[in-house]
């Protein structure tokens, strides 16, 4: 079964809107985690505008299950990333006028800087992880630069109307494809919802979904307990059972 990792950044994004110490995404994880997490991912803006580096040293202490720490190659996240020690560290594309994340990191551009940020956080044997597009040169790169992982960007998918959805779920199924037989562990992240989400679990290889705003806003509606409950039981309803197929 393909396990679940949620972001939790926007339970802070609800607490910053007021500069207040509630909702803490620490009594957010430990729901999440009640309700079926496999793992809690955070982004460490350089901005500071959700996460803050005191929810990042808290949750590293009572995340029972993985902790995965997404964050821009700046040096002094780096650094944090060092004093932490997150199980995972997801290396992604960051600029402070940006509203979410846009597209995958570029590792064949930025290829030096993502060398130096991999050899740091590997030598203090942090599995690393690189957000990137669904493409052929991006996943190549990505075992040259010596990546535990990779996790594509499904926002490309997440946004995609008509007949592109098709294509860019077909994108997705070959680019698994492709990193599987490189070696590389597969994930897959952000604009995944309730309903998106169920032709992504059918895609062979992948190991890992990582789900945030749309767990978050259903949370704050029902809970996240039970938020994160109801996503698991999509993930797993839609999921191939070799059984079942006969
Ligand atoms: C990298 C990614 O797609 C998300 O995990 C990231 O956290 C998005 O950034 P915001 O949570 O700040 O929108
Ligand atoms: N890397 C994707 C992630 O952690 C969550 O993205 P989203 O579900 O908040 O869009």
């Amino acid at each position: 079964m393909i396990r679940l990792g949620v972001n939790i950044d926007h339970v802070a994004t609800v607490r910053q809107a007021r500069r207040a110490n509630e909702p803490d995404p620490v009594a957010a994880a430990v729901l999440a985690t009640l309700g079926g997490a496999d793992g809690i991912t955070i982004h460490l803006r350089e901005d500071r505008r959700h996460i803050q580096d005191r929810d990042v040293y808290l949750l590293r202490e009572t995340v029972t299950t993985r902790l995965n720490l997404e964050l821009a190659a700046y040096d002094e996240i780096i650094a944090i990333a060092l004093k932490v020690k997150p199980d995972e560290a997801t290396l992604v594309p960051e600029k402070r006028q940006e509203l979410t994340t846009e597209g995958g990191l570029d590792v064949l551009a930025n290829a030096a800087g993502v060398r130096g940020a991999i050899e740091k956080l590997k030598s203090a044997h942090i599995h690393v992880s690189l957000f990137i597009d669904p493409d052929p040169a991006q996943i190549d790169e990505s075992v040259r630069l010596g990546a535990d992982a990779i996790e594509f960007q499904t926002a490309s998918y997440s946004e995609a109307k008509g007949t592109a959805v098709q294509h860019e779920l077909e994108k997705l199924r070959a680019a698994t494809a492709r990193a599987v037989g490189l070696g590389l562990h597969v994930h897959m992240g952000h604009g995944l919802n309730y309903w998106n989400v169920q032709p992504v679990v059918r895609i062979p290889g992948v190991e890992e979904l990582n789900i945030g705003h749309s767990i978050v806003s259903r949370a704050v509606l029902v809970g996240m307990e039970r938020a994160v409950r109801e996503m698991k039981n999509v993930m797993q309803e839609h999921y191939p059972n070799p059984r079942k197929s006969g």
